[in-house]
């Protein structure tokens, strides 16, 4: 009997956060680092469920830049990353495709498909609803920054009660073109930002922005990511990751969360509870 008043009293603790993100746009960004053994993609899969279950509306972004390093390697074409985001040949972006869009996009899909979900995957060509144009090309190569984002292709897969997957491979306007490779963190944030998303919530592999130390940093501004990122404390694929919240922020979500993709249920633990876990970053 106590076992169940237990079950029954999680349920009323829940009751608020319910009712407070019930038909509220979550964008969650599924880093490479954190789609790693398969049990752990399996909570990751439940916890969407739960989300879209109780009214919240999941907008999932993937990354995958593990997976397509190692691709990479494995084909023995060099590959290397400018303040974490890499530099894309043409031979490269014909791998970066094949693994986002085909195999992880897919991958995601059926999985929270299996689960009982109606996922369905995308890229930024589909229907043209992401275009960009070259960071750099001279140093970048097809590494793009998001021009526009067309929000009415997503608000329709959610008005039909699908869960979108986002890959994130941009559209050109030149025929012939390959296309660009977003970062997964930039192409987040954008797509939070068009879709005036509640929250962005980045599942990583650390249990979020960690201070010189190897101590959590529970809040971030803008003004203290700066500083850390000057004192190169935040380095590497973190950069984009604070880059992308502040993006967010700045576009009106109202929180963003980087958080530990490697702890079961990670993504409930910060939704459905006072405290949450990781690094939260504020505007302001
Ligand atoms: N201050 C920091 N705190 C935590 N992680 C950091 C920090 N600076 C750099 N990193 C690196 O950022 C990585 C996360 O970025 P990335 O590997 O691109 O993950 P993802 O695939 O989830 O986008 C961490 O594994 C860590 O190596
Ligand atoms: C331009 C750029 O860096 N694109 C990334 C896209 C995938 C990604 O961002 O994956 P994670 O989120 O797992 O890091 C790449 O090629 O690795």
């Amino acid at each position: 009997m106590q076992k169940k008043i237990q079950t029954v009293q999680t349920l009323l603790d829940s009751l608020p956060f319910i009712k407070k993100f019930r038909e509220e746009i979550f964008v969650i960004k599924y880093g490479g680092s954190a789609q790693t053994d398969q049990k752990l993609k399996e909570k990751f899969a439940q916890d969407i469920l739960l989300l879209y279950t109780v009214g919240i509306k999941p907008v999932v972004v993937h990354g995958g830049g593990k997976r397509i390093t190692e691709i990479l390697t494995r084909l023995q074409i060099d590959t290397e990353f400018i303040d974490g985001q890499r530099v894309t040949t043409e031979e490269v972006m014909e791998i970066v495709e094949m693994v986002l869009s085909g195999d992880i996009n897919k991958e995601i899909v059926s999985l929270l498909n299996n689960h009982g979900a109606k996922a369905l995957g995308i890229s930024g060509k589909d229907a043209h609803f992401i275009t960009a144009r070259p960071k750099d090309f001279e140093k970048f190569g097809y590494t793009g920054v998001i021009d526009r984002i067309d929000p009415a292709v997503v608000y329709n897969l959610l008005e039909e009660q699908f869960i979108p997957v986002i890959a994130p491979i941009a559209a050109s306007n030149k025929v012939g073109h390959p296309g660009y490779n977003i970062n997964a963190d930039l192409c987040a944030s954008k797509v939070a930002g068009s879709l005036k998303a509640k929250k962005i919530i980045f599942l990583t592999d650390t249990p979020g922005v960690l201070d010189k130390e190897g101590k959590l940093i529970s809040t971030l501004t803008e003004e203290k990511i700066g500083l850390l990122k000057q004192d190169g404390t935040i380095s590497g694929g973190m950069i984009p990751k604070v880059d992308a919240c502040l993006e967010a922020i700045h576009s009106g979500v109202e929180k963003a969360h980087i958080i530990d993709g490697r702890i079961e249920h990670s993504l409930l633990l910060e939704i459905f509870t006072s405290e949450g876990i990781g690094t939260q970053v504020l505007g302001g």
